[in-house]
């Protein structure tokens, strides 16, 4: 259910987070969470499990997978691991959350650009956006390594919004995590959670300070015009 706090301001521009906002990507990185555990020997993690850390990168799943044993395994060589099985496999199962094609649409009618700033490095995020055309429209993708400031900083969203030639307070950012939220409002942006993202049972995203909560993307076309 939609949770109306504030009256959202039409947008000058649009910028996206990608892992559990535009993408459903959970699945990918479980299986390449998956992968390295195999690696070493340990349990597998569900899909309810891994499903609430798939917004919180590399180093989120493999806390997650190790637990304690992190400490007692080489944190780097496992990254890597993670991420060249992701980059190998990363199109199997991720596809675009429901109403994001409706969205575009409805932003491309009224010449409104969107962009995508996510804290994934980039040539994964660039990768997805080449398996899924869609997000070929998009006029920017910032990663996380592009710059030297990633969420919940504000710089790449502020970096952005100069690129578009819009003012950040004309800006909505759109994701599903805490670090989106705080980078949203530190940039002076609207920002809106997507409560359909990879959020996990113990989060308090009523705390996090969000403009608004949607349950799906067309929830936001109304406030488009
Ligand atoms: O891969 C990550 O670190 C998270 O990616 P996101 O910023 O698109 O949620």
């Amino acid at each position: 259910m939609t949770q109306q706090l504030i009256q959202l301001k039409k947008p000058a521009a649009v910028l996206f987070d990608l892992d559990g906002t535009l993408v459903d990507t959970a699945q990918d990185l479980g299986a390449a969470l998956n992968f390295v555990l195999r690696q070493h020997g340990m349990a597998e993690k569900s899909h309810e499990e891994y499903r609430p850390m798939a917004s919180h990168g590399a180093k989120g799943l493999l806390q997650l997978g190790f637990g304690e044993a992190l400490k007692d395994i080489d944190f780097g060589k496992a990254r890597q691991s993670l991420l060249e099985y992701y980059h190998e496999h990363s199109g199997v199962h991720s596809g675009l959350f429901p109403g994001a094609e409706e969205l575009f649409a409805a932003l491309e009618v009224r010449n409104i650009p969107w962009a995508i700033v996510t804290n994934k490095p980039f040539k994964l995020a660039a990768k997805v956006q080449r398996q899924l055309p869609a997000l070929l429209q998009s006029r920017l993708l910032i990663g996380g390594d592009s710059l030297a400031q990633r969420k919940p900083d504000p710089t790449p969203l502020w970096m952005t919004a100069h690129y578009m030639k819009v003012a950040a307070s004309s800006c909505w950012y759109i994701g599903d995590a805490e670090r989106d939220i705080e980078a949203g409002r530190r940039a002076g942006m609207q920002t809106v959670m997507c409560d359909f993202g990879y959020v996990g049972p113990d989060d308090k995203t009523e705390l996090w300070g969000a403009d608004l909560h949607i349950s799906a993307f067309t929830d936001l076309i109304q406030y488009l015009d």
